[in-house]
């Protein structure tokens, strides 16, 4: 299908309007600028807008929700919206003239694609997931990076309840049959999940859930996290992932992406599990050894399992997209009895996408409008109340540079002509981030003020908003 493009009709503003150039012509700019801004439909909230809305230029991928359009729209920003993730030379030639990019799990913003952004201040993962994003480099580069983390918790969650009735029951198969027209009333190796045992991998958002709800289907319930979690219900940690393979029946995987996490499940983890017991993930594909899965599952060492997430995905939905030269295994794994496949679905429903696009679309508006980066995973989180109306002449400064001595002495001095209302500054490893509101602003101080700002050679990205 082509990409729907809805790109808005606003008219051409200039590129850099975000990056944050001075204002050319002064304060008669910035009070235009201001009442454009509140002219749109809804009346915008009693803060300062930057500048022309409209100026902003959004590009949103994946079929991000509709609650994300609607809400990144009221605020008169350019959105252009796409149902796939892009291929990467187009994304390339696209992500150069955007202030932010919604993505989901598919879209690979890697250093490579990153260095092309030149305006993007900020990306929203409308997903729990951040792997996909190169995050030390985006906040190297001052862009900051928010996602959802548990809008769509409880659709997993629920999902991989699901799923363990379904291949306790051997259900997923007899279902394939009866399409096939074969009739197979068999009782054989089916089980009831009561008084079975549930191994959790990774205790956080999702795992919790899971444990909740388990222990409701009358699962007993372990789990493994390498962290101390406090159990809820009558779940109970263990020290070893070795000791929660050995006692489970059914194991699932909720533990993120990372180096650690990778192939967690093997030969070796496969070997230590129960005979006749299931593996579920629904977290990352790079977590499961689908090799040794394939291994597990042809020897009848486990008796089924349930796959949501594969190293590599198809970037859109359709016929003959699950094949072997997307995953050299692909049609072993299809061939597997009692083996439920779904193409990545864990968090699709319409409620976790609706909330998952009304939530990220907010703090994109607020670190776009606000400079507030409270919940951004990259970056320092920082936020000062919004200036009112009755803040006339004041600008908020937002200065995101190296964490090294001796930057707020400079930038004060920098300052020192303005009373400052508020300041507030936090580092996160070696980046910093300094939101101020002056007051006593005119066009050439803020002129002046900027240039010796975009001087200070620990500077990474200036932006002024009035
Ligand atoms: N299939 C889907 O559609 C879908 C939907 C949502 C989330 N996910 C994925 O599910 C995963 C978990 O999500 P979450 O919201 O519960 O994350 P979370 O951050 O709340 O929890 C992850 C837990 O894993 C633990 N952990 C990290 N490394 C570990 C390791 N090596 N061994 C054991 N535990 C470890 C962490 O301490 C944490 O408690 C993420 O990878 C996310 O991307 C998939
Ligand atoms: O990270 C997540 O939230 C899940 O993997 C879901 O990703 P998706 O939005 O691409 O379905």
């Amino acid at each position: 299908m082509p990409a729907q493009s809805v790109a808005a009709t606003a008219p051409a503003a200039d590129e850099n309007a975000l990056s944050m150039s001075p204002p050319s012509s002064g304060f008669s700019l910035m009070q235009q600028n201001f009442t454009r801004a509140r002219s749109h439909s809804r009346p915008p909230p009693r803060s300062l807008k930057p500048f022309a809305t409209e100026d902003i230029k959004i590009l949103l991928l994946e079929n991000v929700n509709q609650s994300a359009l609607d809400n990144l729209r009221e605020q008169g920003y350019q959105v252009e919206f796409h149902k796939k993730s892009l291929p990467e030379e187009e994304l390339i030639e696209k992500i150069k003239h955007v202030h932010a990019i919604g993505i989901r799990s598919k879209t690979k913003l890697t250093r490579k694609v990153l260095e092309h952004a030149e305006n993007l201040i900020v990306i929203g993962c409308f997903c729990i997931g951040t792997n996909q994003v190169d995050l030390d480099y985006a906040a190297e580069r001052g862009i900051s990076v928010f996602n959802s983390p548990y809008a769509n918790s409880r659709s997993v969650a629920e999902l991989v309840i699901a799923e363990i009735i379904f291949l306790a029951r051997q259900a997923g198969d007899r279902s394939m049959e009866l399409h096939r027209g074969t009739w197979n009333k068999v009782s054989n190796e089916c089980w009831e999940i009561r008084g079975k045992t549930l191994g959790i991998i990774g205790y956080g958002h999702i795992g919790s859930q899971l444990s909740v709800l388990a222990e409701a289907m009358g699962l007993r319930v372990l789990y493994y996290d390498i962290i101390p979690i406090m159990p809820l219900g009558s779940a109970k940690q263990l020290s070893s992932l070795e000791e929660l393979l050995h006692n489970s029946d059914f194991v699932s995987l909720h533990v993120p992406a990372s180096p650690e996490t990778t192939n967690m499940i093997s030969s070796a983890e496969f070997a230590a599990m129960r005979r006749g017991s299931f593996l579920i993930n629904l977290s990352r594909g790079t977590v499961v050894d689908i090799p040794a899965f394939i291994a597990a599952s042809k020897s009848g060492k486990i008796a089924g399992g349930a796959i949501d997430v594969y190293p590599a995905e198809p970037h859109s939905n359709g016929d003959n997209k699950f094949v072997d030269s997307l995953n050299s295994w692909t049609s072993d794994l299809t061939s597997l009895r009692n083996v439920i496949l779904t193409p990545h679905i864990g968090g699709s429903t319409e409620e976790a996408q609706y909330n998952i696009g009304v939530e990220v679309s907010e703090s994109l508006i607020r670190y776009i409008n606000e400079g507030n980066s409270t919940g951004a995973v990259n970056f320092p989180e920082v936020s000062l109340r919004n200036l009112t109306e009755a803040d006339k002449n004041h600008v908020r400064v937002l200065f995101a540079h190296q964490n090294v001595p001796g930057v707020l002495r400079q930038v004060n001095e920098i300052f020192k002509d303005h009373n400052i209302k508020s300041q507030f500054s936090d580092s996160r490893g070696e980046i910093a981030y300094l939101v101020a509101d002056i007051s006593d602003c005119t066009p050439d101080s803020l002129k002046d003020l900027y240039k010796h700002l975009e001087a200070l050679p620990f500077k990474i990205r200036t932006r002024l908003l009035y």
